[in-house]
């Protein structure tokens, strides 16, 4: 899976993810009305609306881009309708050949890690039979559990050509109360730097591990350290945009073949018709204004990499 998210990146060239981070405030109000009229204001009604609002995104983008990062946590917050949503989301995404990051943030003691990764990027046994419930093709993994945590995860990526992206040092403006802890002379997210390689090694596509990295947009000091730290290791990087994130601060998290490196945006571009910037779309053209945002953020992103 991680040869085929190069190599969407090289064919679109374009490393970016759209992040699926649906909030019923980004809905227009024309889709909401819609959904309530059919299923009532009601958690079904709620995840009705996101999934026309996702669905108009992704038509309205997929042509342009690798990747989406759909975020579980806004799916969850409708319970069963809004996890319901994700998983429509995740199947329509790869109908239309997107390669899909499920952020879902697991990992726990071994046999629970287990039943996340078979969750979610693997296939769970019932009888002779064995079903894909999620089947996102890569997932965010909390290490905070050490290898057992992450092994199982590993496991499951082997078995079914899918992909992790590991949290290493995490875009938060809190994130340094523990990942910048000093131990032996080294920050705690260079340990688990050096860790992330050391499980990619032994687990690579053709240039690049199917173990990546998360690090953040915000700490591009850190990310420089890192991009070296880890040279066969895809970094996944959030905070872009929204939370402050400038492409020309980015550009060392990329690796000399220009790869290396995809950046997130969620808010920045499924709620670009909200912003300022793009006050000439409508609500009801928001899927547009989508478009326009990822077009805007490429052409920011390979304008940095072309002065580095
Ligand atoms: O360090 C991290 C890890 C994950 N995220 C996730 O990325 C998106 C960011 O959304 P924006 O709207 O582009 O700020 C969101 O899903 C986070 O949970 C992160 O921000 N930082």
């Amino acid at each position: 899976m991680i040869n085929k998210l190069v190599d969407k990146i090289q064919k679109t060239e374009a490393p970016i993810v759209v992040g699926l981070d649906p909030m019923l405030s980004y809905v227009p109000e024309h889709l909401k009305n819609n959904a309530f009229e059919e299923y009532g204001e009601t958690l079904e009604g709620a995840a009705e609306a996101i999934w026309q609002f996702n669905k108009g995104i992704i038509d309205a983008t997929y042509d342009l881009i690798p990747a989406v990062k759909p975020q579980i946590a806004m799916y969850e917050q409708f319970g069963i309708p809004g996890l319901a949503v994700f998983k429509k989301t995740v199947d329509y995404c790869k109908e239309k050949d997107l390669v899909v990051i499920g952020d879902i943030k697991r990992g726990d003691i071994g046999s629970t890690s287990a039943a996340y990764a078979v969750g979610h990027i693997g296939k769970v046994s019932i009888g002779s039979k064995s079903y894909a419930a999620f089947n996102e093709d890569f997932v965010t993994v909390n290490p905070y559990l050490g290898s057992d945590g992450v092994n199982p995860f590993i496991d499951v990526c082997k078995e079914d050509n899918k992909g992790i992206f590991v949290l290493v040092k995490t875009s938060n403006p809190s994130s340094g109360e523990f990942q910048d802890q000093i131990i032996d002379g080294k920050p705690l997210y260079e340990l688990v730097g050096e860790k992330v390689r050391e499980w990619g090694e032994l687990h690579m596509g053709d240039a690049y591990s199917y173990v990546g990295a998360v690090v953040g947009a915000t700490y591009p000091e850190m990310g420089k350290v890192l991009r070296k730290l880890m040279p066969n290791t895809y970094i996944l990087v959030p905070g872009y945009g929204a939370q402050g994130g400038l492409a020309k601060d980015l550009v060392h998290y990329f690796n000399k073949d220009g790869l290396g490196a995809i950046i997130n945006s969620s808010r920045g571009i499924i709620a670009a018709y909200q912003q300022k910037q793009y006050a000439k779309f409508e609500p009801a053209e928001y899927a547009d204004a989508s478009r326009q945002a990822v077009l805007d953020m490429k052409a920011d992103i390979l304008s940095a990499l072309n002065c580095k």
